[in-house]
């Protein structure tokens, strides 16, 4: 199996007047949920639509499965993608739209029953899109997506619209397709909704990469220890000393990084201060992403 599933080599896309995507090489990798993430605006959807060759780069070049999404030749088998759900014809039914593209896809019509079944539309199969909610929408989107049994999906945010069942449901669901060995690229601009689904991270900020890296060693990047001594002054001096960063949180306790919770103590220990608290402090994704794109971020609640 191919390790890049996904090649994005200098991706770059300009349009008029703004660069939506800038320089982008990334790999996306199979058997893991990738989330890919970033402020609005900063350029995700472009980029999913450079991969499945709907916008064309101004320079560089995006590959699926070897090669440009234009030359595969059962697209819908390769590679199922939610980009635009409101791209249906509004007067179909959910079953008319999902077998109108079985057919044209040369796919066999039991998938049709299968997908329906399986992202939960049932009992609204046969009622016209037109009527649908947001969230029966994205249900309906993600049913598409799935109707050729993709190894490659690209979502972009799937989860939209949805109520928190919906969020959980379409959680597992990427998280057993991963499981499975595909390789499942998923867009959001909220960490909290990659927090419990995706295993890898790539984060965008003004169409630049700005982090490719595992939710594991980002938390580990952001972890501190927590210490509280009532020799506070003495330990700050010693753990700077040992090469920490240290600063005096609102209760007196001292936040340190760059040091382990092992280390800090045996630091406090060889300069003989007395320790009443020491915790290692994971920060919160949110926390973490927020680090990562704050200086990125284009549209801002309050900016001018
Ligand atoms: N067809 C277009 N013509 C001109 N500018 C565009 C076009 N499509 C996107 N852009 C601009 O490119 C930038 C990136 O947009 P894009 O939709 O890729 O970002 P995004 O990260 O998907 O945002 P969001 O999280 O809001 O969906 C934005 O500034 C957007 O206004």
């Amino acid at each position: 199996m191919l390790a890049r599933v996904i090649e994005l080599d200098g991706l770059t896309k300009q349009y008029r007047d703004r660069v939506a995507v800038d320089g982008l090489t990334v790999h996306i990798r199979p058997g893991r949920v990738t989330g890919f993430l970033g402020p609005n605006g900063s350029g995700k959807t472009t980029t999913m639509r450079c991969v499945l060759g709907l916008t064309r780069p101004t320079a560089g070049s995006a590959t699926v499965l070897g090669v440009p999404y234009r030359q595969l030749d059962h697209p819908m088998r390769r590679v199922g993608a939610l980009v635009d759900p409101r791209a249906r014809h509004p007067g179909r039914t959910a079953y008319q739209h999902l077998a109108v593209l079985a057919q044209s896809n040369a796919l066999p019509m039991r998938r049709v029953d299968e997908v329906v079944e399986l992202v939960g539309l049932d009992s609204v199969a046969h009622e016209r899109v037109r009527g649908f909610s947001l969230g029966m929408g994205q249900r309906l989107g993600i049913a598409a997506a799935l109707l050729g049994d993709p190894e490659v999906l690209l979502l972009d945010e799937p989860v939209n619209g949805l109520d928190p069942e919906g969020i959980r449901w379409v959680r597992e669901l990427l998280r057993t397709l991963a499981a499975e060995g595909r390789t499942v690229l998923v867009s959001s601009h909220l960490m909290s909704e990659m927090e419990d689904t995706a295993d890898h991270l790539v984060v965008l900020g003004r169409g630049r990469l700005l982090a490719d890296v595992s939710i594991a060693d980002l938390l580990g990047a952001h972890a501190a220890v927590r210490v509280r001594s009532p020799e506070a002054p003495m330990l700050s001096a010693a753990l700077r000393d040992a090469g920490a960063h240290v600063t005096l949180e609102v209760d007196g306790a001292l936040r340190v990084e760059r040091l382990d919770a092992a280390r800090v103590g045996d630091v406090a220990f060889a300069a003989r201060v007395r320790v009443h608290e020491l915790t290692r402090v994971v920060a919160s994704l949110e926390a973490a992403y927020l680090e990562l794109t704050g200086e990125d971020v284009e549209y801002r609640a309050g900016a001018r």
